[in-house]
């Protein structure tokens, strides 16, 4: 697993345990409004049927367990809004409908339980979401104000009145609050992304060539050292393969920088494809292959004995010179010529490149499109 995929992983276990707790918290709101309704009950300030307290008491356990069970199974992830905020404050609003019916005499005080259905949806919904709720409170409320008029063959108390419509304003003041607060939570959210884009891009420059998209030699140097360190503890194979393309100067002078910058790109693709397909067995999977500078390229190769590197190298050079350029006209070839060496036992992996540099530089005495190996 890689570690942007462990971090998501990591991410999302997070996300769904502040939302499971989140519907934990909603449970203890159920329960609270349960046991007070219970008592009023049991002293007789309201009247409900224990049969309906048993059934909501019931309700509210299956709806917790539901909410917990979706969050659980993943299943809340299909969704736009994984937090499942508005079914939670929908099917909240509906539960309370039944207690706040027969609470009469404490009706209002019961009402502040749809300010706490709200909280819970301030920070996670957009101004039209939150009206929508609001709306739904309000209609639902009305729906229960109808009910209990036709049921208790009464008109609809102007006190109702007064209660719905200062809980309404309330309930929209909050709203527009929660909308600004929403635009703040995008607004930060975009910055976040766009920030992390920007240190991503900042530490790719930092460690990649712009122009192949290699590894740089800042980087090279970095895994030059950590390579010598361990080959310092455990001992092994550590070789390196300097190349570096033949007459670079006359192919700019002829085509122009440009389609000298493009040959070096093709040619550090061709490099990166090949060693990619190189099966040398003792070749681990944690080579560097780098941009050192100009026209040359240096591959650190662990675990790699010198008669690998070498091979390698052979192959890397057959590759450059069957490469077909598309810059340049039909037939045009480029060769190169490569340097090859294996760090010595206690040898410092620079002077190890210094070796590797100066059999390049035999090869490049010896006429070119060619492959020289220093002596361990
Ligand atoms: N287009 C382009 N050219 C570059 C870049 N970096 C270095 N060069 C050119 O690469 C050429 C290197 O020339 P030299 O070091 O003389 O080597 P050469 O012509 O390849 O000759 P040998 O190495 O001896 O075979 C120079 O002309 C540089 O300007 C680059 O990023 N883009």
């Amino acid at each position: 697993m890689t570690t942007n995929s462990t971090n998501d992983t990591a991410r999302l276990n997070q996300s769904q345990l502040l939302r499971e707790r989140r519907v934990l918290m909603a449970a203890g709101v159920y329960l609270f409004c349960w046991v007070v309704v219970a008592v009023l009950n049991l002293r007789e300030h309201i009247h409900i049927s224990w049969t309906l307290m048993s059934a909501l008491g019931a309700t509210a356990l299956l709806i917790n367990i539901s909410f917990v069970q979706a969050i659980r199974r993943q299943y809340n992830l299909r969704f736009e809004d994984p937090s499942l905020t508005q079914p939670q404050m929908a099917i909240a609003t509906l539960w309370g409908l039944p207690l706040l019916y027969y609470a009469v005499n404490v009706r209002a005080e019961g009402m502040m339980v749809f300010f706490c259905i709200f909280a819970f949806g301030m920070f996670r919904l957009n101004r039209r979401q939150l009206l929508q709720q609001a709306g739904l409170i309000a209609l639902l409320y009305v729906a229960m104000l109808v009910f209990e008029s036709y049921t208790r063959q009464q008109p609809i108390a102007a006190q109702e009145w007064m209660r719905l419509s200062f809980l309404m304003m309330t309930l929209i003041v909050i709203a527009f609050l929660g909308g600004e607060i929403y635009d703040m939570r995008q607004k930060l959210h975009s910055r976040h992304l766009a920030l992390a884009r920007a240190n991503q891009l900042i530490s790719r420059q930092a460690t990649h060539d712009a122009l192949t998209g290699l590894h740089n030699r800042h980087f090279l140097m970095d895994a030059m050292l950590r390579e010598e360190a361990r080959h310092k503890r455990h001992g092994g194979h550590l070789s390196v393969v300097i190349c570096d393309l033949d007459h670079f100067k006359l192919l700019n002078d002829r085509y122009g920088h440009l389609v000298g910058d493009e040959v070096l790109r093709e040619a550090a693709q061709c490099l990166q494809e090949t060693l990619r397909r190189t099966d040398l067995v003792s070749m681990a999977d944690d080579h560097v292959l780098a941009r050192f500078g100009g026209e040359e390229f240096v591959m650190l190769l662990p675990e790699t004995p010198l008669e690998g590197a070498r091979i390698c190298a052979e192959r890397l050079r057959k590759a450059l010179n069957e490469l077909q350029l598309k810059t340049l006209p039909a037939g045009s070839r480029i060769t190169a010529s490569f340097g090859v060496a294996e760090i010595r036992p206690g040898e410092h992996t620079s002077e190890m490149l210094q070796r590797a540099d100066d059999a390049l530089y035999e090869a490049k005495a010896a006429g070119r499109n060619d492959v020289r190996v220093a002596l361990v």
